[in-house]
């Protein structure tokens, strides 16, 4: 007989809400609270007209959202990792360009100058980006040089106290309104090295790209650099190699991992609502089987998804995280959310493409999200060569 113990929740089937502790669910809620009391209400105006708005970073920095894994000692929020997966998970049930905003934040800026930064880089940098004080951004791609970065030609030439950096970065969240710029560059030997620029600096400007599609409520641009010159104390002293990036992009994934399926999460459950709210051929359109199997399909994906996301988390927290688990559940997530806003758009009719209800907008984001960060493929490249030991690119 079915006691109240093993009712099935449609919302939460693994209870995954009982598997926090009493500090992660009170993270949880306090994000949750945020986001759908003042995100949620600007974000169609802002996807609609373009605009992103920077006094978010401000706001998030209040409540401790950003930088969420920094320690306390450097104005960060000092929580674990399945704090920062639920914080991500509550801004991208609102809006991908939100959450990527807080990711690039947290984990491309904030992350490398913690681990590779100097007490001093630390000291300067850390406190106000955690208030939101600053806005950073994150260079690596470059215009010819995406899913293979070390073959990136922006360069640091040694000189007098320290570089000068030459060359343009390409698709960069935040550049335009950053204050702070994380930067990587080859150095006179050919090694990757990382630089943290400062906006007003001589020779660096940072142009807008308009006419995105998607993740249209969060800037992106370019970062131009025309003989900077980056005093040596701003270069990141130790870390050679693409080891560098690849460190902040590891954190940032296993963020989007979480984040894709709070955007999954908020199509499935507008999806539910409409298709039990209209009536077509006199009974609700929830009442079809082709409509009932989409429901389950979602909430099938969402909830081992959102399992995976959480062992991930306990297992990063502990230290055994491998790289290969985050290019499975980043892949799996995005791939997942996409099928999923695609699915909710499609049962919502015509209505499913007004950005009234909210789903197509997730949709396009989804696209975007399921390319940065390294795109499907290329994780399923990293997976191949974990797999097999050959890599399919090199
Ligand atoms: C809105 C937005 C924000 C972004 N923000 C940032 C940011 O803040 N900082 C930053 O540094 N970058 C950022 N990016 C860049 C993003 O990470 C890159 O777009 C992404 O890595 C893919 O690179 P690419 O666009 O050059 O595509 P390409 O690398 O040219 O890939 C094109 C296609 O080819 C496939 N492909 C590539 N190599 C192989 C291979 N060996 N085998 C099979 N298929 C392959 C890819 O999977 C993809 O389908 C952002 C991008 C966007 C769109």
């Amino acid at each position: 007989m079915a006691s109240s113990k093993n009712t099935f929740n449609w919302q939460d089937p693994f209870n995954l809400t009982d598997q926090l502790t009493d500090d992660e669910r009170q993270v949880q809620e306090a994000a949750h609270a945020y986001c759908q009391e003042k995100l949620l209400p600007r974000v169609q105006l802002a996807f609609r007209n373009e605009q992103t708005d920077a006094s978010i970073f401000r706001e998030m920095g209040e409540l401790g959202l950003l930088g969420a894994t920094i320690p306390e000692a450097y104005g960060g929020a000092g929580l674990n990792y399945v704090c920062y997966g639920l914080v991500a998970r509550e801004v991208e049930r609102v809006d991908s360009g939100y959450r990527s905003m807080m990711s690039v934040q947290s984990s491309l800026v904030m992350v490398p100058i913690n681990e590779f930064g100097t007490e001093a880089q630390k000291k300067k940098y850390l406190p106000k980006l955690a208030a939101g004080e600053w806005i950073g951004c994150f260079g690596l791609t470059e215009p010819n040089h995406g899913s293979d970065p070390g073959s990136m030609i922006t360069r640091a030439k040694k000189v007098d106290g320290g570089y000068s950096l030459s060359g343009a970065k390409m698709w960069i969240t935040n550049s335009p309104i950053a204050d702070v710029f994380v930067v990587w560059a080859k150095d006179d030997g050919g090694q990757i090295r990382g630089f943290i620029l400062e906006k007003g600096w001589k020779g660096l400007s940072a142009p807008a790209v308009h006419g995105k599609v998607g993740l249209r409520a969060s800037i992106t641009g370019e970062i131009v650099m025309d003989e900077v010159f980056v005093p040596e104390e701003n270069a990141f002293p130790e870390v050679r190699g693409l080891k560098g990036p690849f460190t902040c992009l590891n954190s940032a994934r296993y963020g989007i991992a979480w984040g894709a399926l709070g955007a999954a999460e908020d199509c499935y459950l507008r999806a539910r609502q409409y298709t039990m709210d209209r009536n077509q051929f006199g009974r609700p359109l929830a009442a079809n089987q082709l409509i009932q199997k989409k429901l389950a399909d979602m909430l099938t994906d969402i909830s081992l998804g959102l399992q995976g996301c959480l062992r991930l988390g306990r297992m990063k927290d502990e230290g055994t995280a491998s790289v290969e688990l985050t290019s499975i559940l980043k892949r799996n997530s995005c791939g997942k959310a996409l099928d999923i806003a695609r699915m909710a758009r499609d049962m919502m009719g015509g209505n499913g493409i007004s950005d009234e209800y909210g789903v197509a907008r997730h949709l396009v984001n989804l696209e975007v999200v399921n390319t940065y960060e390294g795109t499907h493929d290329v994780h399923a490249l990293i997976l191949g060569r974990a797999i097999t030991g050959i890599a399919a690119f090199s």
